[in-house]
């Protein structure tokens, strides 16, 4: 029988009869709030943060909200299977944790704590190249889990290939090539408190531990570790990048390799004429081109031109686990979550990123349940309306 996620509703019932609460809120879109009060502007605002006025993560919600589901009645949902295929991997949950950098502005333990997490309750934790945790030490934080890796593709080729040696080396398997960050977006929440993890030393683990980034450095990082920051921030990224490019990466890596940023239905055409297993139709939580189209919006057009070809993933807004629901009836296999297990690490390490991946399927769970599905495979278009008014 599989794992009833929903099972966590009585769990926590149960430990009421003992007076306990929950540590954290159940309704994940409390967590920011509580996080900031407890962290204070600066680290909560990188994270909250998104692009210009904040628009595309607005648009990113109303996209979701909405949507809205009809659910269907007596249809046997008693015995329900969540597990999805996605890139050849039979996932227990249509969920991954999305990849985000600088965790340690969170908390200290950070990305093992993150991964340890995932870990436990069997979803893939991505792990971003900006890691605050050299990528060797995450991978053993992972134990036999599904190991992830998303890639900035640095302007230093010899960066990059050391980079998926090293990915490569530490048992990683997938590879999630982020394509809507060639530069940092204009974001006024960080510019307005002068705050950049990485002018803090945050979220260059990989790169100083790195024997290709070190060479390019005049001196050893301790003896400048300002020159140090400034070439990471020069060559993480490359707005230089053309699609042919996508080649050095398919000779370079040997399992699925997956494009995450794409919204344009054309760009997901290349991105399988170009060999690659997946895409993750993502605004990067609405943090790089303000005013762009909501990434729920951009899904169906995306799936109607490579859901065939493609595994298509989708970020951007998941907050419930309605909106997982949606996005599979929409045409996604899986979703990624981002801010929401940030907050539930700055809040309780480890046990708060377990309780938001545990909140967030059993919410998923009951929703199929109470539409009238006993798993992901049946879900649709035909289960949504849109609501104009
Ligand atoms: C603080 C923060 C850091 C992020 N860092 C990365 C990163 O290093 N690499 C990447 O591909 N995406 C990064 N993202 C984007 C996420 O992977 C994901 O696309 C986004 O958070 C999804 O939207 P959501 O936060 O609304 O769930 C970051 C997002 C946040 C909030
Ligand atoms: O902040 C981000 O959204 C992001 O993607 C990023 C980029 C470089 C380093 C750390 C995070």
């Amino acid at each position: 029988m599989a794992k009833h996620w929903a099972d966590f509703q009585y769990e926590i019932y149960l430990n009421g009869m003992t007076g306990a609460v929950p540590r954290l809120p159940t309704d994940l879109t409390r967590l920011e709030e509580l996080t900031e009060q407890r962290l204070g502007p600066g680290p909560v605002g990188y994270v909250a943060g998104s692009a210009g006025n904040g628009s595309t993560a607005r648009a990113n919600r109303a996209a979701l909200d909405r949507r809205r589901i009809v659910p269907r009645m007596l249809r046997d949902v008693h015995e329900r299977d969540l597990s999805v295929e996605v890139l050849g991997r039979t996932l227990p949950a249509p969920l991954a944790l999305a990849p985000v950098g600088v965790l340690s502005i969170m908390h200290p333990d950070a990305e093992p704590a993150a991964a340890r997490a995932a870990a436990a309750q069997s979803v893939p934790f991505i792990l971003s190249s900006a890691s605050s945790t050299p990528m060797e030490q995450v991978a053993e934080a992972m134990g036999d889990a599904e190991r992830w890796f998303q890639l900035y593709w640095a302007k230093d080729r010899e960066v990059t290939r050391s980079f998926l040696e090293r990915a490569k080396a530490s048992g990683f398997s997938v590879l999630v090539v982020t394509l809507d960050t060639p530069l940092l977006a204009w974001r006024p929440r960080d510019l307005d408190q002068a705050y950049l993890p990485f002018l803090h030393g945050v979220g260059t683990a990989n790169y100083f531990s790195d024997p290709a980034f070190l060479s390019g450095l005049a001196k050893p990082v301790h003896e400048d570790p300002n020159a140090a920051v400034l070439h990471f921030v020069g060559m993480f990224a490359d707005p230089g990048k053309t699609w042919p490019d996508l080649a050095f990466l398919r000779e370079n890596w040997d399992g699925p390799i997956v494009l995450k940023g794409v919204l344009h239905p054309d760009d997901a055409r290349r991105a399988a004429e170009a060999g690659m297993d997946g895409v993750v139709v993502s605004n990067h939580g609405g943090r790089q081109v303000a005013g762009s189209v909501a990434a729920a919006d951009a899904l169906p057009g995306v799936v109607d031109a490579v859901g065939d070809r493609l595994d298509v993933l989708f970020d951007s807004g998941v907050r419930t686990g309605d909106d997982v629901f949606k996005a599979l009836a929409l045409g996604a296999r899986a979703v990624l979550l981002g801010r929401p297990y940030a907050y539930g690490l700055g809040l309780d390490g480890q046990a708060g990123v377990e309780h938001v991946i545990r909140c967030l399927l059993a919410e998923f769970d009951l929703t199929l349940a109470l539409s009238g599905h006993a798993g992901p495979a049946t879900v649709g278009v035909a289960d949504l309306v849109e609501d104009t008014a």
